[in-house]
């Protein structure tokens, strides 16, 4: 089975992880890599809203009734979790989105970790991609719910400390069997005329965008800004750098 190129989009909180996974998954579709599984592993969950999709079900809202209720006649738990499941995800234009929702109690992602490493091979075929929207901790990749990512996007502010912010989740995601040579830098507010100051490799520089705050504020989708803004720009140079780091790789 061929799997598909996994990129999965790390950086610390509020850098822009969801508004750079909504305009990359566009791009991507946009030049014709679908369809694309969008995970969003982050829990506070909102790709959906980036992406103006409605979401109804998360995978962490699945625990109460898979182990409580009762299941349909003909049908054994099992079946009836990957049922659930399938019908957890978010259908749209060449795309389907799957939402891990919130951590159980002390932040541990047990059963909705479970529940997708369980299906995540089945539910990878037939998609080009899988794009994850995830958080600085990687405990999707510390527990191998998704598998080694072909590529892994760090998220930082132009600064200093969001630099040293990116090299730590570099050094934890190499420490968690990462290969260095998978692992990019993505600068994003950039004002254009900022020095960047880190040994990772830059493979883009996302301006500034008043649209996004417009969109944000207005709480429209992030895709909905026009085309011609300048983040959007950059994101389609950044998905094209993408599908060339996959086809290296063997998507
Ligand atoms: N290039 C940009 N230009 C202008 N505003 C931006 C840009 N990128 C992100 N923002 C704004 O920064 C804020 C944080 O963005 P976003 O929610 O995408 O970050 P995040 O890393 O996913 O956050 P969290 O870790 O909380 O999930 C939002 O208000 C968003 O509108």
């Amino acid at each position: 089975m061929i799997r598909p190129c996994t990129v999965v989009i790390s950086g610390k909180g509020g850098t822009g992880k969801t508004t750079i996974a909504s305009l990359l998954i566009d791009a991507l579709i946009a030049a014709g890599k679908r369809p694309i599984l969008a995970v969003d592993a982050d829990p506070n969950a909102n790709l959906h809203e980036a992406l103006g999709i409605a979401l109804t079900e998360t995978l962490g809202s699945m625990r109460e009734e898979a182990f409580t209720r009762s299941i349909p006649p003909g049908m054994d738990r099992t079946g009836y979790v990957r049922y659930r499941f399938r019908r957890a995800l978010a259908e749209a234009e060449g795309y389907d989105l799957l939402a891990m929702g919130r951590p159980e109690g002390s932040g541990c992602y047990c059963f909705p970790n479970a529940l997708l490493t369980e299906c995540i091979e089945t539910l990878e075929r037939g998609y080009r991609l899988v794009v994850v929207d995830s958080e600085a901790g990687m405990e999707h990749i510390a527990r191998g719910t998704i598998q080694s990512p072909k590529v892994l996007l760090i998220v930082s502010d132009p600064g200093a400390r969001g630099m040293r912010t990116a090299g730590r989740i570099r050094d934890l995601a190499e420490s968690l069997g990462l290969s260095r040579e998978r692992i990019f830098l993505v600068v994003n507010r950039d004002r254009g005329d900022d020095t960047i100051e880190s040994d990772l490799p830059l493979i883009a520089r996302i301006p500034e965008d008043p649209g996004i705050g417009e969109a944000d504020l207005a709480g429209t989708p992030i895709v909905g800004i026009p085309q011609n803004s300048p983040a959007r720009a950059a994101v389609r140079d950044l998905a094209a750098r993408l599908v060339e780091e996959c086809a290296r790789r063997g998507e």
